[in-house]
């Protein structure tokens, strides 16, 4: 019989059987930030130990780190910030890791440095002290979020202690109409399958609409598995993936290329790979999602109508219901037409450049409504160098957004970019729990990113479709 993807990859790094039962898995990529990371090196100091292999990790500065100046200058204003700014150089200095900084204009999101410096690869097993790493997945690799603890064992060890997944395939038949994006299809399983409907599975996204999609969107769509409650999101390594990996700094050299491509093209799944589960989502009549609640389920094609709380029950009515009570809508009613105050184009979920390439082609050639601030933010330097490079940044400034520094800004508001009081904010980001943005009250509506631009053109949610050319 076949084997999936996750099957091949979780055997051929598993190293030893523990006496508990679980795995002992080698991790081939460890990617660190500067929120997950002090404790466990601070561990490690403590316990006398060393970096196993320091070449395999990997690391960023990009939740704490402002997005405008002065503010990104150093000493950063606040003093937790620049203690956390400072230990990951120290640490990684003094450990021999690869700092990705801003002074060597290679900062930026982890999800989005690591493939982007060519360092994650298919077939590898991938691990970061952070909930969105399986957004590595879209390469072909298994890449799971680690907590502090975990994050000293794979510093130490380069192993984690762990059992397998069950394993569901998602199935995305039909084609994407125009307007329809990855974050659309993102948010359309999780609204199907819940937030919790992937816990204890590794999610498979396969069918034509993951084959015809380009690595960017493939990212979008596995950065967003967690929130579905699965800790593993992958794709199967195609041609695609080969083609963006090609000459990236850390991809393999001429004379290694081929036989890496071989191994990669060797883990895919099997055609006769069974599944634990299989659901399949027809996705020709996938509309523009938003979301109007306070987790990634609670999402509604754009011209539909919210639930009644009647419809559920249990706990379900509970979260529905305190779901309407933090955001202040009437159930019932549509989210198409409702005001904002804030537009976010930006974070791991999509910040790259075809994000940005979307948002502008929407934005272009029109200004931001005078009730909305809109704010850009390159997922990394490199994106953002790219992106002035095809003169985006001007096409956002003459709509009167502003053009930032690569960080994850207002996403998680770990750093100065924070929603104010109750404002509204269109979001490109993966998350809109309570307060998420800042704000103990604030409000986050998900979108794609070209959802957010027309959203800041007219000032309140509106259908991107009137605005493609
Ligand atoms: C700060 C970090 C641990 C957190 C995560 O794990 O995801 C953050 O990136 C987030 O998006 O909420
Ligand atoms: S951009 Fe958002 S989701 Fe991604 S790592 Fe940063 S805070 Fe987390």
């Amino acid at each position: 019989m076949g084997k999936s993807l996750y099957q091949k990859i979780f055997e051929s790094h598993t190293v030893a059987k523990l006496p508990s039962g679980q795995c002992q898995l080698f991790i081939g990529l460890h990617l660190c930030h500067e929120v997950t990371s002090p404790q466990a090196f601070a561990q490690l100091r403590e316990e006398g130990q060393k970096v196993l292999f320091p070449e395999r990790t990997f690391a960023t500065v990009d939740h704490i780190i402002p997005t405008t100046f002065p503010e990104r200058n150093r000493p950063l204003q606040d003093g937790i910030s620049e203690e956390m700014f400072s230990h990951i150089e120290n640490n990684t200095k003094n450990n021999g890791i690869k700092f990705f900084g801003p002074s060597t204009c290679e900062q930026g999101v982890i999800h989005i440095v690591g493939p982007e410096e060519g360092v994650t690869q298919p077939g590898m097993t991938v691990a970061c002290g952070d909930s969105h790493t399986a957004t590595h997945g879209a390469f072909g690799a298994i890449a799971f979020g680690i907590g502090t603890s975990q994050v000293a064992d794979v510093l130490a060890t380069q192993t984690l202690a762990m059992s397998p997944l069950k394993t569901r395939r998602i199935k995305f038949t039909g084609k994407l109409k125009p307007g329809v994006t990855a974050k659309d299809v993102a948010l359309a399983y999780i609204a199907k399958l819940g937030v919790n409907g992937g816990v204890g599975y590794a999610y498979e996204f396969a069918g034509p609409v993951i084959e015809e999609m380009g690595m960017e969107g493939r990212m979008t769509v596995c950065n967003m598995a967690i929130e579905g409650g699965a800790r593993v999101g992958y794709c199967n390594p195609d041609e695609k993936t080969f083609e963006y990996l090609k000459g990236r700094p850390y991809a393999p050299k001429a004379d290694k290329w081929d036989e890496a491509v071989a191994y990669w093209k060797s883990v895919a799944t099997d055609a006769d790979a069974q599944f634990d589960d299989e659901v399949e989502i027809n996705c020709d009549n996938l509309e523009p999602m938003v979301t109007w609640g306070i987790t990634p389920a609670q999402a509604i094609p754009l011209n539909g109508n919210m639930p009644k709380i009647d419809e559920f029950e249990g706990s379900e009515k509970k979260v529905i219901s305190e779901a309407y009570e933090y955001m202040g809508w009437e159930e019932g009613s549509k989210m198409i037409g409702r005001p904002i105050d804030i537009a976010f184009v930006g974070s791991c979920t999509n910040g790259r450049l075809s994000d940005l390439q979307a948002a502008a082609e929407i934005i272009k050639g029109h200004k931001v409504a005078p009730t909305v601030k809109m704010w850009v933010v390159p997922g990394s330097m490199k994106i953002k160098v790219e992106a002035e490079q095809l003169g985006l940044d001007k096409i956002f400034k003459e709509a009167g957004a502003e053009w930032r520094e690569a960080g994850c800004s207002l996403c998680l508001a770990m750093n100065p970019d924070k929603l104010k009081g109750r404002q509204v904010s269109a979001s490109s980001s993966n998350r809109n729990f309570k307060g998420r943005q800042g704000s103990p009250t604030g409000r986050t509506i998900l979108m794609s990113p070209a959802m957010v631009a027309a959203a800041a053109i007219e000032g309140k949610i509106t259908d991107v479709r009137k605005y493609i050319k």
